[in-house]
């Protein structure tokens, strides 16, 4: 851990404050953070003062200049895509500057082997195909924002900079990797230079304190203009990993965004518009589409016969289409007669579901290690889909 000791010398010593924690190896995690003694609740474990952060105003100006500067709406050039250039062309004065922080940070073999964005090409496809449904829209979505930061590198900024991209250096596997750096190491944050932005160019590197792993509960994150504070949520036992909450996240997000797929997570969810949507004639969908309950169809752990919207929709298959626009002006269920024509539909779609789950397992137990995160995924569904049919056909909802 002499590395650890050296990042916390090091960020001591642009103001970093660490009390009660310390990093560790945790197997499956990386390294994350636990207690180094009995911790109360609200103690403040970390303090990291703005100066120390890298946002967008500190990334050096021969890059902020060569790229158009970021604006509202998600126009001009991601903070992200800014943030990973900056580590992407770190200068050797900078890399000096931060090396006790790149000499933690996950390797490029760690980083490239755990995120979707990176599966090899030779996988990608297959592997993109068996994701389920919300992953799948979420990868396809990350991958256009990469594909677009790394044009803009490629195209402007290296030869803004006399640069050449190549196979080495300045390659977009390289440029893929500190992408993802950024992606999984950012906090939300504002300043009033980044206030008029949209969420997402929120966002700031912060030594430390991206050693935390993600629970569905963790302890409190707050940032004012002068610095980032993390206080215990409750009190720890000492040795237990202290976590941060990266957002209220169903399992499909935290694949694509981090590369994990925890067991126990009590914002999972699972989108399931696709079997319902395929239940649905083109009249059918127009209806839904004009009362604004056209997808986002959801179960979960609360709601295992279908979200509220999920049993709008299905209304449409039970009632007429005057009765069902009546329902929906008045929000309305229909009554028990109604819902059980509903929980009847479900069934049909959940065993539907079920078959494609276990059609998806079967083909992930061909692929290999690069599908085996994706396989877990399938084998949480399954057993949710299980659940959710169990509880439709007990009558029990
Ligand atoms: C902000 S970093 C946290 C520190 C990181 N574990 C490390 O080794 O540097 C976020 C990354 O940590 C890992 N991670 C965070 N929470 C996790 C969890 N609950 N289970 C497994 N991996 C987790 C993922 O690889 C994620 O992309």
């Amino acid at each position: 851990m002499e590395a650890y000791d050296e990042l916390l010398r090091w960020a001591s010593k642009q103001g970093v404050e660490v009390h009660g924690i310390e990093p560790k190896r945790i197997p499956g995690r990386g390294i994350g953070v636990v207690a180094s003694k009995d911790l109360k609740a609200n103690e403040r474990l970390i303090y990291v003062p703005t100066a120390s952060l890298r946002t967008l105003t500190t990334v050096r100006p021969e890059i902020r200049k060569a790229l158009p500067p970021p604006a509202p709406k998600n126009k001009g050039t991601p903070v992200h895509a800014l943030l990973a250039a900056e580590l992407f062309l770190e200068t050797p004065a900078l890399k000096r500057k931060h090396a006790p922080w790149h000499a933690v940070v996950p390797t490029r073999e760690d980083i490239l082997s755990s995120l979707p964005l990176a599966w090899p090409e030779s996988d990608y496809e297959t592997l993109h195909a068996l994701l389920p449904f919300a992953a799948r829209n979420h990868l396809t979505k990350q991958k256009a924002k990469f594909e677009k930061d790394w044009e803009l590198t490629r195209d402007v900024l290296l030869p803004k900079l006399g640069l050449s991209p190549s196979k080495g250096r300045y390659s977009k596997q390289e440029f893929l990797y500190h992408w993802l750096l950024v992606n999984t190491r950012t906090f939300y944050h504002e300043t009033p230079k980044t206030e008029r932005l949209s969420k997402d160019d929120k966002m700031a590197l912060q030594p430390v304190a991206d050693l935390l792993n993600h629970s569905d509960e963790g302890c409190e994150v707050a940032f004012d203009t002068g610095c980032f504070t993390i206080s215990a949520d409750r009190s720890y036992k000492r040795g237990e990993e202290v976590y941060i909450c990266y957002g209220t996240h169903s399992n499909d997000f935290l694949m694509v965004e981090y590369g994990f797929c925890p067991e126990e997570n009590k914002w999972d969810e699972v989108c399931v518009d696709e079997v319902v949507l395929e239940e649905m004639t083109e009249k059918e969908k127009e209806r839904l589409e004009e009362r604004d309950f056209l997808g986002r169809y959801l179960i979960d752990e609360r709601n295992l016969g279908g979200c509220w919207r999920t049993r709008v929709a299905l209304m449409v298959k039970c009632v007429s289409g005057s009765e069902w626009e009546r329902l929906v002006g008045e929000g309305e269920d229909g009554g028990e007669e109604v819902q059980k024509m509903v929980d009847r539909v479900m069934v049909r779609i959940m065993n539907k579901f079920l078959k494609r789950c276990r059609e998806a397992i079967g083909e992930l137990e061909g692929v290999g290690a690069s599908g085996e995160m994706v396989l877990m995924r399938w084998r949480q569904i399954e057993r949710l889909v299980e659940k959710s049919l169990e509880e439709l056909e007990a009558g029990s909802r």
